[in-house]
């Protein structure tokens, strides 16, 4: 049995700027640092082998400050862009609320939240799901699989593309579809499973993030 422990990155400084970020590549605020290393006193008796993280600092830092929560010293760490966020294109450096407001809720959520929509210069979350499915399947499922315990820590849109893996969600229910602040994803693989047979929600409290 091999258990994989999915975060996403504490609060960056874009987050708190309610700014698209998708790969620029900014650092945690305080309070994104403090969160994860809550989130990692939740993880702290879990035997990790290895860890996994897109190739943006932010994803770096929170791992760090995982490990500082759960008190581990250091993991062997796989950096991987095939975990990063989704590329936001020319949308990358606009104030999301700003944005809302001009074009209402309705395109803008079709724009944050669903499957195959496009973005100038950018990426759909079904282009995102091209690249980290298969990344999965090849690189972390058969450790999974051999029994290995994995901490992966990607970004809100990339961990959406997984969930829809994992938990096998339809393309039609992904604009429903959310990886929250303060929650990490705990999943069971059993030898010969290609797909987790448990799944369990940890949560921990934060003040909401402007993201
Ligand atoms: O800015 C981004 O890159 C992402 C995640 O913070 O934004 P959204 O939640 O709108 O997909």
């Amino acid at each position: 049995m091999g258990l994989l422990v999915i975060c996403r990155h504490g609060e960056s400084e874009w987050n708190l700027l309610g700014k698209w970020t998708g790969w620029t590549d900014v650092g945690l605020t305080e309070k994104g640092w403090a969160d994860s290393v809550r989130m990692g006193s939740l993880i702290k008796n879990i035997r990790f082998d290895e860890a996994y993280t897109s190739a943006l600092k932010r994803t770096h830092q929170t791992l760090d400050a995982l490990l500082e929560g759960c008190g581990m010293g250091s993991l062997p760490t796989t950096q991987a862009a095939e975990l990063n966020e989704r590329d936001y294109g020319d949308l990358t450096g606009k104030n999301k609320w700003q944005v809302k407001d001009e074009i209402g809720e309705k395109a803008f959520n079709g724009i944050r939240r669903g499957w195959d929509y496009p973005v100038p210069g950018g990426e759909t979350l079904k282009d995102v799901y091209a690249r980290v499915v298969p990344y999965f399947e090849r690189e972390i499922l058969p450790k999974l699989q051999a029994g290995e315990n994995i901490l992966l820590v990607a970004h809100g849109n990339s961990i959406r593309a997984l969930i829809k893996h994992l938990d096998q969600i339809p393309e039609s229910e992904m604009e429903h579809v959310e990886m929250s602040f303060g929650q990490s994803l705990l999943y069971t693989f059993e030898a010969g499973n290609n797909l987790p047979t448990k799944k369990e929600i940890l949560s921990v409290n934060i003040d909401p993030v402007n993201a």
